[in-house]
């Protein structure tokens, strides 16, 4: 791991040497990676039995996200002259998560630009786009070719699709993962590299330089071999952690995200 080290060693006596791999895998073990029907049914109860609102949750995802990318890729750590990140939104609540992502990203110094190209007619996703537009977050209208994304972006989002996403990609989707497969600027996904079976993985997918896992991991992070993964979505109630075994990680302090 060449990131920086999130965890604060006030927070983290039991972790002090946290750049230490075997720390790190240690603790990674012990975490339970989710299947897909697993993960669904963890968010439906955090709706149902839980009490919370999918704008609230989405905030606090979004958010998270946010955070993790200014550990892994801080301001000073960019390398054109503009701190431009592409943030690429898919069609569900993974796209949500992006967009929450983008207006705290602009929050933080960065200059995000949104690809949205299919934005569901739902009061939430509709007030997140205005959120973005009124923080004055350019909207593309279409997906830039390989070669003007490495140009233009130090980094891209994918926001893509979680883990709800099944079966062959549908267009207009498929043409922007292909574009992404091309390019070589970083790529951080968020809770699932896009195109990705949520537990099998894709050997010929996107091969994402971060992971943001929400809540918990889901199966295919075990096949994630980029230098970041974070976990972030800091929200989840203790009984719910005991029903699904979760094994979460303490988080350092009052930090909303650590490194795994
Ligand atoms: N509990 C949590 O941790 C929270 C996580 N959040 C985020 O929500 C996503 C899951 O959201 P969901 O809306 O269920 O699904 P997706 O975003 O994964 O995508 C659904 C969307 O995609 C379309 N789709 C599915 N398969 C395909 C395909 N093969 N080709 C094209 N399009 C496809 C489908 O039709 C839908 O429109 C989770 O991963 C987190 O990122 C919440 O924000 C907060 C709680
Ligand atoms: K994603």
């Amino acid at each position: 791991q060449t990131g920086t080290c999130p965890l604060s060693a006030a927070a983290n006596n039991h972790k002090k040497d946290c750049n230490s791999s075997r720390a790190a895998s240690t603790m990674a073990q012990t975490i339970k990676y989710l299947g897909q029907e697993e993960a669904q049914h963890i968010d439906e109860e955090l709706f149902s039995e839980y009490g919370f609102s999918v704008d609230q949750l989405m905030e606090l995802a979004g958010f998270s996200c946010a955070t993790a990318i200014t550990r892994a890729y801080p301001l000073s750590s960019l390398v054109k002259p503009r701190p431009s990140v592409l943030v690429i939104c898919g069609p569900g609540n993974n796209g949500g998560d992006g967009l929450v992502c983008a207006r705290h990203l602009k929050l933080f110094g960065y200059e995000p630009t949104i690809l949205y190209p299919k934005r569901p007619n739902k009061p939430l996703f509709q007030g997140l786009t205005t959120q973005c537009q009124k923080m004055e977050i350019p909207f593309l209208t279409e997906m830039p070719e390989a070669k003007m994304v490495d140009q233009a972006y130090n980094l891209v989002i994918d926001a893509i699709f979680g883990f709800s996403f099944k079966g062959a990609v549908r267009e207009p989707f498929g043409s922007v993962l292909d574009v992404l497969k091309k390019t070589t600027v970083p790529l951080a996904s968020i809770d699932i590299p896009s195109g990705w079976d949520v537990e099998q993985g894709s050997a010929d997918g996107l091969q994402p330089d971060m992971l943001i896992s929400l809540t918990a991991p889901k199966k295919s992070a075990s096949m994630f071999r980029g230098r970041y993964h974070f976990l972030g979505g800091r929200f989840v109630p203790p009984g719910l952690e005991r029903k699904y075994q979760l094994n979460l990680p303490q988080y350092p302090g009052t930090d909303c995200v650590l490194q795994l």
